[in-house]
């Protein structure tokens, strides 16, 4: 039977578990606040970060919501995040990606104080990261590391082909793996637009985490039989339902779960886990910067 990873229960695990951490930051008078700025007026960016505030308020962090005219000059996003940076207050900051094509995003990532880059997108975070001494891990790699050893997927000494090479999904994700820690030690491989022959790597990897961005790129073709699937996809296609969109992941949902072992689904595997490890970021933040020693799940 194939074990379908259930990426909503374990995030509820992940923010059970930060309930400890958050009260003994309480009885030192913290509180810890996340703000997300949002340039864009894109319904699936606004969603996400509607989410984001929720998920906040249930778990007793306070969020900042701060919107921004996508017609507005770069200059207003720099004001916005040099404010948040100064504002002792606010412990995480996440700028919503993408903005818009007039401002750059390299100058956004660089702008934030790296303390509070809860994304772990700063050049400072994503180098601590590559050194094997991570402040901040991305929220999606880091979550597909709970949800694999929430389903008792051992990675060490296995072959996990990563595809797709983004920086904030298949680069960290690859290194993660490939650290000498726990949730790594494994065998890595990276594939992506370029390479040769995707399928002959898939095949026999023992981990196959899709993050191409592209629909159902991966079928139960390119999977081996029993290997663990894990679905990064987020596409929106078009659908005659009430959001008038449908979810579709980077894999063949029904083909790859015949030959696949453990897999997750699209809804409610990698995304609900993307979210629940932002919390754990920022509540990360506060404890470093208000200097209260914290558990964390
Ligand atoms: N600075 C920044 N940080 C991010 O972490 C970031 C970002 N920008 N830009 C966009 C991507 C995408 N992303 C998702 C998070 C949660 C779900 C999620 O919870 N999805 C639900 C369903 C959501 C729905 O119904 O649309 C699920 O898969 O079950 C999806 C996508 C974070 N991102």
């Amino acid at each position: 039977m194939t074990d379908i990873i259930d990426g909503d229960a374990v995030a509820q695990d992940v923010r059970d578990g930060l309930g400890d951490a958050i009260e003994t930051l309480d009885d030192a008078g913290v509180r810890p606040s996340l703000a997300t700025v949002l340039m864009s007026d894109d319904p699936a960016s606004e969603t996400y970060v509607s989410m984001k505030q929720r998920d906040c308020e249930e778990v007793g962090i306070d969020a900042v919501d701060v919107d921004i005219d996508p017609d507005a000059p770069a200059e207003e996003l720099y004001d916005t995040i040099d404010e948040l940076n100064a504002d002792d207050s606010v412990h995480g900051i996440l700028v919503q990606m993408p903005v818009p094509d007039h401002v750059d995003d390299r100058d956004v990532l660089e702008r934030i104080d790296p303390e509070k880059d809860v994304d772990g997108f700063h050049p400072t975070n994503v180098g601590r990261l590559v050194a094997g001494d991570a402040r901040y891990k991305p929220c999606t790699p880091h979550g597909i590391q709970k949800l694999l050893e929430s389903a008792g997927v051992d990675t060490e000494g296995k072959d996990a082909v990563v595809v797709g090479r983004s920086n904030i999904v298949g680069k960290p994700m690859a290194n993660l793996l490939l650290q000498k820690a726990d949730g790594g030690n494994a065998t890595v491989t990276v594939c992506h637009s370029r390479t040769a022959d995707t399928a002959e790597k898939t095949r026999d990897a023992d981990i196959v985490i899709a993050a191409a961005g592209v629909p159902e790129l991966i079928d139960g073709d390119m999977i081996g039989e029993g290997a663990t699937v894990i679905d990064v996809g987020v596409n929106r296609v078009d659908a005659d339902n009430e959001k008038g969109y449908e979810l579709v992941g980077d894999v063949d949902f029904e083909s790859a779960k015949e030959t696949a072992g453990a897999i997750t689904p699209v809804p409610g595997g990698v995304g609900p886990m993307t979210r629940a490890m932002l919390l754990y970021n920022t509540v990360k933040a506060a404890g470093l910067q208000s200097g209260v020693d914290v558990e964390l799940p």
